[in-house]
This record gives C-alpha cells, sequence and structure tokens, in this order.
C-alpha cells in the first residue's frame, strides 16, 4: 500500500513546489499538493513547510483534531526511520470519541411542589366561574318564568 512506502528525508526534500508539495509530520509522509490552495493556515506557511519535517510546526499551532484527521488523507507513505506503530499513534487518537455522560444529567428535572398547585388552580378556577355563571342563568331565568 502507498501508505506504507518507506521515503528518506532527501527523497521528500525534492517534492517542494506548489504542483508537487510533500511534507513530513509525525512520521508520515504527506502529499499535500492538493491541499495547498485549500489550507485554511493559508498556502504560504505550507510551502515554507514543503520537503520538511513539520512535525513541530505542526503540532505548536495546536491544530484541531479534523486538521489532524486530514493527515491520513494525504499520507503517501512513512519516514524512514519510523516504525509503522509510530505512525498509527494519530490513528488511535482520532478514534477518541468525546464521552457524554455529563448529558445525561440535563434530562433531570428538579420537582416543584408550585406547578402542581398552579394546576390545580388552572383546572378549578374557569370550572367555578363557569358554574357561577350557570347558577346565575338558572335563577335569573327561573325568576323571570314565574
Ligand atoms: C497536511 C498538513 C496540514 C493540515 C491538514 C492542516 C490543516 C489545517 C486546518 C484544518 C486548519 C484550520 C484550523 C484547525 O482546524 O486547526 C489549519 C490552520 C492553520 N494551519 Fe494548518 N495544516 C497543515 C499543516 C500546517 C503546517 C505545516 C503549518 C505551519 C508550519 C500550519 C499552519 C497553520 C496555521 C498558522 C493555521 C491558522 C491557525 C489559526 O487561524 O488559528 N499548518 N490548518
Amino acid at each position: 500500500m502507498a501508505e506504507h512506502t518507506i521515503h528518506t528525508l532527501s527523497e521528500v526534500a525534492q517534492h517542494k513546489s506548489k504542483k508537487d508539495c510533500w511534507l513530513v509530520i509525525d512520521g508520515r509522509v504527506l502529499n499535500v499538493t492538493k491541499f495547498v490552495e485549500e489550507h485554511p493556515g493559508g498556502e504560504e506557511v505550507l510551502l515554507e513547510s514543503a520537503g520538511k519535517d513539520v512535525t513541530k510546526e505542526f503540532k505548536d499551532i495546536g491544530h484541531s483534531k479534523a486538521a489532524q484527521n486530514l493527515l491520513l488523507k494525504y499520507q503517501v507513505g512513512v519516514l524512514q526511520g519510523y516504525t509503522l506503530k509510530k505512525a498509527a499513534d494519530i490513528q488511535v487518537a482520532s478514534t477518541d470519541e468525546p464521552k457524554n455522560t455529563k448529558e445525561m444529567s440535563a434530562f433531570v428535572i428538579k420537582d416543584d411542589s408550585m406547578p402542581k398547585y398552579a394546576a390545580l388552580v388552572e383546572f378549578f378556577v374557569p370550572l367555578l366561574v363557569a358554574g357561577s355563571y350557570f347558577s346565575y342563568r338558572y335563577l335569573t331565568t327561573g325568576s323571570s318564568m314565574v
């Protein structure tokens, strides 16, 4: 597989133009030619990094997990001296799922006596008003019939 091809740093150094841009991060040899113009940090930084091992620079920026995952997309090989185990470290990190255990606590509803009381009032007040109205009507129409 291309991702497992071993390259030396001097081989990588031969790919340092905009039309052929390779670099090394974490022992992974990356062909970022298609990414140069898309890089959110600008194409200049990538072109300055071309042909070099820029692991430190990449990490110093504090690239997001999404950016780290993108590395896998552009990998064309492994730097000589790096074992595949080392290069697979990022893959392990990328499978880390954020734990959402805390979200469950958002569903705990605190029991409060006020809403229950308010519901009773809301139910009985209209009944009381309607009852009063019909009693009044009954009494007044009853008296007119006499
Ligand atoms: C294949 C290698 C690279 C990929 C896939 C990549 C990807 C990204 C992405 C996705 C961002 C947006 C912010 C984020 O998600 O972290 C970003 C920002 C940036 N990158 Fe890269 N990057 C690469 C290499 C580099 C290198 C080698 C440097 C510097 C030597 C660099 C410098 C920057 C800078 C300065 C920003 C802007 C940070 C900011 O605005 O806060 N990147 N990169």
